[in-house]
């Protein structure tokens, strides 16, 4: 399990390994080509299709040469076309969850020669949402037990419900973070502006006027704007066109080829402003995303610090805006403490607002007294009723038990780098 922060380079992190060990040879034989079963050696599974086909195209640029095939299967787009390239051969099979199970359900892919598993974006895959379709694909079909394979889980985000419900997929593992679980990198700048619902369009159009001025030869910058829903997308899209901002829009309700073409328009910066559901929250690296605006916030903090980190990636910096109103009452406490926690002025409003919002579930933070998540067995209440998760000595080899290899003896609480 391996928490780094948006834009950090997770990808690399999980496709080198895998590259690497298939070229090693460590994989066994596969059955003789004929049948038209394809067995791949690893899955990488994500949840939008966006994010595999970015996957793909990354993971195809770090096997160059290498002779590993990687093929992309998604939603959306026609099959026949990727049976074609399944028949080819593929050793890294990059899809998405539903129509991994078409495949799987036709038998035009054996998961039995899986070495390794990788869910990027793993806490939004063992979501409600997800689930049942992950536990179909990883527990109820051909794939080999943990142990046998390695699996990977990568987020930037790993809530602790979902660390546990993960957990029944791995066997022995070794929770990995980088920074602390959760938080925003400090190389975005985050604003939270307080705007009255029937004000935030008109909010918007100064702050994109303001852009558009102060940007280079009055070109307006990269701007995703995060809506709630498909609906509310469209609407804006429209209202900005006709006030002269060309804007796109990406939400479920699209299909694919307009999905793809509205992310190629504004990845060329044709249609320089972006307005998008949480479809377009997580993952997805587009280069130069200047500005990230919040039109509404999402109900879960974890979705905003996904939602913020389309911009300032890989070392850059970037802008990211949130309107604020009483709706959001309940984000308050969360979003002041992860604005904190990333070096943010918190304005004295929102400070107010965190200090008296009573608020519950996933938009409170809860990591064992402090703020930000960790590895959930380090939680004084879990008990697996055996040694093998903490103090075992045995297992575990990059803990080295709770007494270990770190510096050991910490227990809950106490800050060491792994938190
Ligand atoms: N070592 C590196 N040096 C320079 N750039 C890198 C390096 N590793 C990754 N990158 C670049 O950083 C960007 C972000 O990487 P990536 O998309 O893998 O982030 P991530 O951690 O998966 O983010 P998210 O949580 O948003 O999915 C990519 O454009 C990638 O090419």
């Amino acid at each position: 399990m391996a928490c780094a922060q948006t834009g950090s380079g997770k990808t690399a992190a999980f496709c080198f390994p895998i590259i690497s060990g298939i070229m090693r040879g460590q994989c066994p034989q596969r059955p003789l080509r004929g049948a038209r079963t394809v067995y791949p050696l690893a899955l990488i599974l994500s949840p939008t299709r966006e994010l595999s086909m970015q996957i793909h195209e990354e993971a195809r640029k770090f096997s160059y040469q290498t002779g590993v095939k990687v093929v992309v299967a998604y939603g959306g787009a026609p099959i026949n076309q990727q049976l074609r390239e399944l028949e080819r051969g593929v050793d890294i099979l990059v899809a998405t969850p539903g129509r991994l199970v078409d495949l799987l359900e036709r038998a035009r892919v054996s998961l039995q020669m899986i070495r390794y598993l990788a869910l990027d974006e793993a806490d939004r895959m063992l979501d409600m949402g997800f689930e049942p379709q992950i536990r179909k694909i990883v527990e109820q079909m051909d794939m080999p037990p943990p142990g046998v394979r390695q699996t990977m889980l990568f987020s930037a985000t790993f809530p602790k419900e979902i660390q546990r419900l993960a957990s029944d997929f791995l066997s022995n593992y070794i929770f990995l973070a980088v920074g602390r679980v959760g938080s925003s990198t400090d190389l975005i700048v985050q604003r939270v502006e307080f705007v009255h619902e029937s004000d935030k369009r008109s909010h918007l159009m100064d702050l994109l006027h303001a852009q558009r001025a102060n940007g280079v030869q009055g070109k307006q910058a990269l701007t995703l704007v995060f809506v709630e829903t498909k609906k509310g997308a469209d609407s804006l899209e429209h209202w900005l066109c006709i006030n002269g901002f060309p804007a796109t829009t990406i939400h479920g309700d699209r299909s694919q080829q307009e999905r793809e073409q509205a992310l190629r328009s504004f990845k060329s910066g044709n249609t320089p402003i972006l307005v998008a559901t949480d479809v377009a929250a997580r993952g997805l690296d587009i280069p130069h995303v200047a500005h990230v605006v919040n039109f509404d916030l999402p109900n879960d903090i974890d979705d905003y610090v996904h939602r913020i980190g389309r911009t300032g990636r890989a070392g850059k910096s970037g802008l990211a805006t949130a309107f604020f109103n009483e709706n959001n009452a309940s984000l308050a406490k969360a979003l002041a403490d992860l604005m904190q926690e990333s070096n943010q002025e918190v304005p004295a409003w929102l400070s107010r607002y965190a200090a008296r919002s009573s608020f519950g579930g996933r938009n409170r933070r809860s990591g064992g007294g402090r703020f930000g998540g960790r590895d959930f067995r380090r939680d004084s209440s879990f008990s697996r009723g055996g040694s093998d998760y903490y103090g075992g000595g045995s297992g575990n080899a990059a803990y080295g038990g709770a007494s270990g290899g770190h510096g050991g003896g910490y227990g809950p609480g106490v800050t060491s780098a792994w938190d």
